[in-house]
């Protein structure tokens, strides 16, 4: 039976291209049933090739997990020729370009965003996933300069559980851990903690600690993990980053020894918290606003939605949680286009 595939007209209304990236492009749009603004990553199936997988991947991912500082899913399109990826709006563009921008981050700007990538890094290893690209790239900000960790699509849930040894040799070779380099097996854990030491390198010094122009001198650096130590880095940053950065997995600090470390408590004083929310949970508020809408009882709505089946319907109610959360009215355009 041919599956009725939603347009986006009447759903969404699409505005500018933002981001065009290897096999995706980014528009920006608003999800008409609430006026909430959205992020549609448009990938043509044709130009995919082998990265279908990625996708799927990422899909998968996607709808299992659910953390403030993970970007939101909120609806999957498919025609018989492109995906419609409908995300949660990160206005506040790439972190990469906001170090760029400022050059390098004080300490406690590079605190307040570290401690959000080891929340959201720790709840991702808590359910068995692993993220193997983390870089500044695939970290976006939203208005709020709260971060969003994007691109699952070489993320991975190793069989048997995350302390399972991985082989598949992926990720940007500047992010890289040595491990990776030397095409060993495994643990994706701490190739994530490799990758974030990386990063808050790039946020306090502004810089990469390993770089070079031939990818073989840059792989002799990784796998020597030596790396300049500017003057202006504290001790404890020093001392936090060289835990990291350790050539031997087996000596580089753990998630869970991150979370209340000193140098992320400093001036804080509470240990990181992972705290995530389950992806959709009934809230009778929205649940009688979209109940209402489309003319139906709570329960029967409640069934349909906890089913998650990313429709219009996932869209509409996961977006009236994120505005109630943020004290905005919960109404609906009675003018948008039903959903049968
Ligand atoms: O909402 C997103 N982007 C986004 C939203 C608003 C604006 C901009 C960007 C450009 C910066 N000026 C403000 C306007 C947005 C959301 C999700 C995803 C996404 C989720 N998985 N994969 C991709 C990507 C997104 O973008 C990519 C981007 C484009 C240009 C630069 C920076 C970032």
């Amino acid at each position: 039976m041919m599956v009725r595939h939603y347009s986006l007209k009447g759903f969404y209304e699409t505005e500018r291209t933002v981001g065009c990236g290897g096999f995706a492009k980014v528009k920006l749009a608003t999800h008409v049933a609430t006026g909430e603004k959205v992020a549609i990553k448009i990938m043509d199936k044709a130009l995919l090739g082998a990265d279908l997988a990625r996708v799927e991947t990422e899909l998968g991912a996607l709808k299992t997990v659910c953390h403030e500082h993970v970007c939101k899913l909120y609806q999957v399109i498919e025609t018989d020729t492109h995906f419609f990826i409908i995300m949660e709006y990160c206005s506040g563009g790439e972190l990469f370009d906001h170090i760029v921008e400022k050059n390098r981050l004080t300490e406690s700007e590079s605190r307040m965003f570290f401690r959000q990538i080891v929340s959201a890094v720790a709840y991702l290893h808590s359910l068995g996933y692993a993220h193997r690209d983390l870089k500044p790239e695939n970290i976006l900000l939203d208005k709020y300069q709260n971060l969003k960790l994007i691109d699952f699509g070489l993320c991975a849930k190793p069989e048997g559980g995350i302390n399972n040894l991985l082989q598949t040799s992926c990720g940007s070779p500047t992010y890289a851990a040595p491990e990776l380099v030397l095409g060993k097996q495994y643990l994706g854990t701490e190739v994530d903690i490799w990758a974030m030491g990386v990063l808050l390198y790039t946020l306090l010094v502004g810089a990469l600690p390993f770089d070079d122009n031939t990818i073989d001198c840059l792989y002799r650096k990784i796998l020597a993990g030596r790396y300049e130590e500017p003057h202006f880095l504290s001790l404890e940053s020093k001392r936090l980053i060289r835990s990291m950065l350790q050539v031997d997995p087996k000596n580089r600090i753990t998630i869970k020894e991150l979370l209340n470390h000193p140098w992320l408590t400093l001036g804080i004083l509470d240990p990181v918290e992972i705290k995530s929310e389950n992806v959709i949970y009934q809230d009778h508020e929205c649940l009688e606003v979209m109940a209402c809408y489309n003319q139906v009882k709570k329960e029967a709505m409640w069934d349909y939605l906890k089913q998650r089946k990313y429709d219009y319907h996932t869209a509409t109610y996961l977006l009236l949680l994120s505005r109630k959360k943020r004290g905005s009215s919960l109404k609906l355009n009675s003018s948008a286009t039903k959903v049968d």
